[in-house]
């Protein structure tokens, strides 16, 4: 008999180009949404955004409440559910990078009120996704959590701040490549469950920008327009998936745990690019790994440890550790010993 369900839960409304942030309140006003908004944002985005969006709906008769956070923590969720209960807030808007992105959604989860996700860079693919990432002691959880009812991406924005920003989202969408290979692999050696819609969405997206690489280049701001169209699709992949999937493996398991060795030394999609080079040598040996180095290279992301910022060492400690951080099978498997990690990342370039 047949038994299976799912819930794809995905935005409603995506609106997405230059000076759209003056359209928050209306795509807002298309959701039925009703009560006090609590604008959730960070120092520099609140700046660029957040405030804009509070004076807008100040406009409108619904005075805003607002909070600023500062780190991905389960803690500053907590902080931010009490802020909105003590403000009696109606839903919540995000405004900032993946980590406020992140804070947001997981808050409004918990509240069981709607989020709206207004990105200020276009740095992560957790711009559209129904999952937080947050790291606690020696794991990392991705949860399930509130998905946007809207996303409001205004391109001068994001064409606006620092170009390393974009970088980072492009290389967080090629990093999909080895993500769907993990997958794969996961599903054949470990009978984890597949979705060929997700998979197919996922590899698709790292296609299509790569093939439009020249389209991405500082100053442009139909580079913002571009990388934000494959955040969003990457995004629709984990909300099919209903798991982070499609979009991170043993890449991501690295990058999580240089955030344990080294926080804040570099961007997340930038470690989860130069992760992707070397699973990708790990899946497939000598040639395959150049294209992931190639596509980086040609949009400006790093693709060594140097440009990372992070030492040789660290990278072979990351390497041989990763798969320790979380219950998700890669091709890491139970671990890679520390001469095939530094054969890896030597062969590469990496180091
Ligand atoms: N939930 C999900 O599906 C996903 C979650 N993530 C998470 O997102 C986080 C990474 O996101 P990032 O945005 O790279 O990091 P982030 O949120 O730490 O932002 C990086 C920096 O950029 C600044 N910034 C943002 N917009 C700016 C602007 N317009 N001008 C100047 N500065 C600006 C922020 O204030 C911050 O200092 C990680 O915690 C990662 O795990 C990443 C991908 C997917
Ligand atoms: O960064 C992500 C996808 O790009 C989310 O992945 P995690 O679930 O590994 O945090
Ligand atoms: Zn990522």
């Amino acid at each position: 008999m047949f038994q299976k369900s799912s819930w794809i839960r995905l935005p409603r409304n995506v609106v997405v180009g230059h000076g759209v942030l003056d359209e928050t309140v209306d795509a807002v006003a298309e959701l039925h949404l009703t009560g006090r908004p609590l604008v959730v944002t960070s120092p520099t985005p609140k700046e660029v955004a957040g405030d804009r969006v509070v004076e807008a709906f100040g406009a409108e008769g619904e005075e805003p409440a607002l909070t600023t956070v500062e780190e991905a923590s389960f803690e500053e969720v907590q902080r931010v559910i009490e802020t909105a209960r003590a403000s009696e807030a109606g839903f919540l808007i995000g405004v900032g990078g993946g980590k406020v992105i992140d804070i947001t959604k997981m808050a409004a989860d918990e509240l069981g009120l709607g989020f709206v996700s207004v990105p200020t860079a276009a740095s992560h693919d957790g711009i559209v996704s129904g999952r937080g990432s947050v790291p606690e002691e020696d794991t990392r959880h991705s949860v399930a959590a509130e998905p946007p009812l809207a996303v409001v991406a205004d391109t001068e924005i994001l064409a606006e701040a620092p170009w390393r920003l974009t970088t980072a989202g492009c290389a967080d969408i090629i990093s999909n490549y080895t993500a769907v290979k993990d997958w794969q692999l996961a599903h054949r050696l470990k009978n984890v469950e597949y979705s060929e819609y997700a998979g197919a969405l996922s590899q698709m997206t790292a296609e299509m920008l790569v093939e439009n690489a020249d389209s991405v280049k500082r100053g442009l701001e139909e580079s913002a327009w571009v990388v934000v169209k494959a955040l969003v699709s990457s995004g629709v992949a984990m909300s099919i998936a209903g798991s982070s999937r499609p979009a991170s493996g043993a890449e991501h398991l690295f990058s999580h745990q240089l955030d344990r060795l080294v926080p804040g030394a570099a961007l997340h999609g930038h470690q989860v690019g130069v992760g992707s080079i070397i699973t990708e040598y790990l899946h497939s040996g000598e040639t395959e790994w150049r294209k992931i180095r190639d596509a980086l290279a040609r949009i400006g992301a790093p693709t060594t440890a140097e440009e990372l910022g992070i030492d040789d060492e660290t990278v072979i400690e990351s390497l041989t550790t990763a798969h320790r951080i979380r219950d998700r099978y890669t091709i890491l498997g139970d671990g890679v010993s520390e001469p095939a990690a530094r054969e890896a990342a030597r062969a590469t370039g990496v180091i």
